[in-house]
C-alpha cells in the first residue's frame, strides 16, 4: 500500500485582527501519498497559501493536526518547526527570491550549506536544465530561468516534499509550461511529493490528484484517471 506522507485533519485557521476574526481555514481534511503531485485550485481567498504555509511549517494551525511521515507539526516549538522545514521541505513561491549578488550556481549551493544530505548544486542546476548559466546572475536570466534556479534551489537538499505557491503566476504560457516539466520531472526522478497551488484550472491535467477549494474548504477533490504532460497544456 502507498505511504501516507501527509495528513491533514480538521484544519482551521482564523486570523484575529482588532475585532475581525478571518476564518481562513474551515475544517480541512487531505491526505498525500508519498510521490503524490497535487495541484489545489479555488478563488483567491480560499486558504489555499494558508494551508501550504500550515503544512511547511511556517504557520500554525488553529486547530486539527498537521502530521509529515511520523512529525506532528501540531506541538512543534518554532525551533522545531524551523528544523523540520529545513530537512523536509522544499518551497517554491511565484517570485524567485533570488540573491541578485549571487550567481545561480551560487544561490544553489548556499543550500548545501547547512542541509544534511544534499545533491551538488551543479547537479540541481542541471535537473533544471540550467547547467550551462550557472555563473549568471539572476538578472542575466529570464523569468522562466530564474524560476527553474529557484527549484533548484529548493530540490538541492533532496526534500521530501515540494510546496509551490503559483509557480507559474508570474510567467507566460509557454515559459510556465518548461517550468511545469521540470517539477514533473523531479516528481518522477525523486518520487517527490508535491503540492502545486494555481489560478490556471487547465494545470490540473499534470496532476495526480486535485484539490478544489472554497470558502476555507476543500470543496472536491478528483483523481485524473490519465494525466497529461505539461507540454499539453496551456493557459
Ligand atoms: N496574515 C493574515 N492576516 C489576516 N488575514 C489573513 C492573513 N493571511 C491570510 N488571511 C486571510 O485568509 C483568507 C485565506 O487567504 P489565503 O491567502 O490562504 O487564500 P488563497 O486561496 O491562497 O488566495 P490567493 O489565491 O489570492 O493567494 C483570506 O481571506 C485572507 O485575507
Amino acid at each position: 500500500m502507498a505511504e501516507v506522507l501527509f495528513q491533514v485533519d480538521g484544519v482551521t485557521k482564523t486570523y484575529r485582527t482588532g475585532d475581525v476574526e478571518v476564518w481562513a481555514l474551515r475544517g480541512v481534511d487531505l491526505s498525500l501519498e508519498r510521490g503524490e503531485m497535487a495541484v489545489l485550485l479555488g478563488p483567491s481567498g480560499s486558504g489555499k497559501s494558508t494551508l501550504l504555509n500550515i503544512m511547511g511549517g511556517l504557520d500554525r494551525a488553529t486547530a486539527g493536526s498537521v502530521r509529515c511521515a511520523d512529525h506532528e507539526l501540531t506541538g512543534f516549538s518554532e525551533r522545531q518547526l524551523t528544523q523540520f522545514r529545513r530537512d523536509h521541505i522544499g518551497f517554491v513561491f511565484q517570485f524567485y527570491n533570488l540573491i541578485p549578488s549571487l550567481t545561480a550556481y551560487e544561490n544553489v549551493a548556499l543550500v548545501t550549506e547547512i542541509a544534511s544530505n544534499p545533491m551538488d548544486a551543479g547537479e540541481a542546476l542541471d535537473m533544471v536544465g540550467l547547467k550551462d548559466r550557472m555563473d549568471h546572475f539572476p538578472a542575466q536570466l529570464s523569468g522562466g530561468e530564474q524560476q527553474r534556479v529557484a527549484i533548484a534551489r529548493a530540490i538541492v537538499k533532496r526534500p521530501d516534499v515540494l510546496l509551490c505557491d503559483e509557480p507559474t503566476g508570474a510567467l507566460d504560457s509557454k515559459t510556465g509550461v518548461l517550468v511545469l516539466d521540470v517539477l514533473c520531472r523531479v516528481n518522477a526522478e525523486f518520487n517527490t511529493t508535491m503540492a502545486i497551488i494555481t489560478h490556471n484550472a487547465a494545470i490540473r491535467q499534470i496532476a495526480h490528484r486535485v484539490f478544489s477549494f472554497r470558502d476555507g474548504r476543500i470543496e472536491e477533490s478528483s483523481t485524473n484517471a490519465v494525466r497529461l504532460p505539461p507540454s499539453a497544456v496551456s493557459w
